[in-house]
């Protein structure tokens, strides 16, 4: 069995004369959390539109869990649950009666259909507020009503578009944890879309930079910063006292490997394009140097990111 449960080749969108999405190759295997990272106005949405059979492609092909979602947009649908930006709910119903309507809908007894509301209520946190009217959650709530009734019909795949927006950070770590874990728990492929390199950094497997309609790279974390990053790797912060600053800046500078060296207040900050951290303690005590402080940097998404645009183009990378 093919274990690709997402496959996007040469996907192409145009509104008018601009084009949205351009040339996108995505590969997401099952069980994967795959982040779609990008500023506003990528392209995410279009491109989830796209893969959901919600909107047509210009060129390329699409397959999710093996459907063309073109030409067969319902099977699609049957496997995949979507959770917008905003779900949208009846605000007189509780949440309960929300998610036993979409069960009805989908062809559930109404005995089956409380049965697994009961349940999935009771699995996001929500079992409290269960009868409560929608209209008087929170946005938070929303959300994790909208994952539960993403989850009535059982998907293989979860597609969620900024799923966090408004919500507390309280409420979007315990938004995220819920994600993970059915991903591992029940094997779910989960596509999440966003613009908080943080959110993604923190629950996906995999990410990809998607900006200006393009996927700039995809990988882990590693993977990206050996893509981006170039030979720009490494980072070392050290804590040192040293009566002549000049001298001790050649010294580190002459070590076989560094790039750069810059004093940011009372930490020097050392790039290096392999890892000399051994080398760099070693030199100080020879440069008649005291080493109080040192620590390599591990470069996380933001870094990659900010690092990778910064100088070329203002992306909004909040
Ligand atoms: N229906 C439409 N008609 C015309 N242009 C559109 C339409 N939908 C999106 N666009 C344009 O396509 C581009 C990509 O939009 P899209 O919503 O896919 O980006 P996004 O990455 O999801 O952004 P955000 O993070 O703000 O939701 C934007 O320039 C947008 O203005």
């Amino acid at each position: 069995m093919n274990s690709l449960v997402i496959e996007a080749e040469g996907l192409m969108k145009r509104y008018g004369s601009q084009i949205v999405v351009d040339s996108l190759d995505l590969t997401i295997a099952k069980g994967e959390v795959f982040g779609l990272l990008g500023p506003n106005g990528a392209g995410k949405t279009t491109t989830i539109l796209m893969l959901m059979g919600m909107s047509e492609p210009h060129g390329g092909t699409i397959r999710v869990c093996g459907i063309n979602p073109v030409t067969h947009p319902l099977s699609v649908k049957r496997k995949v649950g979507y959770l917008p930006e905003d779900v949208g709910f009846y605000d007189d119903y509780s949440g309960i009666d929300n998610l036993v309507y979409t069960a009805r809908l989908n062809g559930q007894s109404p005995a089956q259909a409380r049965h697994q509301a009961e349940q999935l209520l009771r699995r996001i946190g929500l079992w409290e507020d269960a009868h409560k009217k929608t209209g008087k959650y929170s946005r938070g709530m929303r959300q994790r009503l909208g994952l539960a009734d993403v989850l009535m019909k059982s998907p293989e795949v979860i597609i969620l578009d900024e799923p966090t927006l408004g919500i507390d950070p309280t409420g979007v770590r315990e938004l995220m944890e819920l994600i993970v874990k059915l991903s591992r728990d029940e094997g779910i492929t989960v596509l999440f879309s966003s613009h908080h390199l943080h959110q993604v950094q923190q629950v996906c497997d995999r990410v990809g930079l998607f900006v200006g309609g393009r996927l700039l790279a995809q990988g882990d974390i590693p993977q990206l910063a050996q893509s981006l990053l170039n030979d720009n790797l490494y980072a070392i912060e050290a804590a040192i006292d040293h009566p002549d600053e000049k001298i001790l800046s050649d010294a580190l500078m002459s070590v076989n490997g560094v790039m750069s060296v810059e004093r940011r207040r009372d930490l020097f900050h050392i790039r290096t394009n392999h890892d000399v951290t051994a080398v760099i303690a070693q030199r100080v005590i020879e440069a008649g140097g005291a080493l109080t402080y040192l620590n390599r940097v591990e470069y996380g998404l933001d870094e990659i990111y900010c690092r990778y645009f910064e100088g070329g183009s203002n992306h909004d990378v909040n």
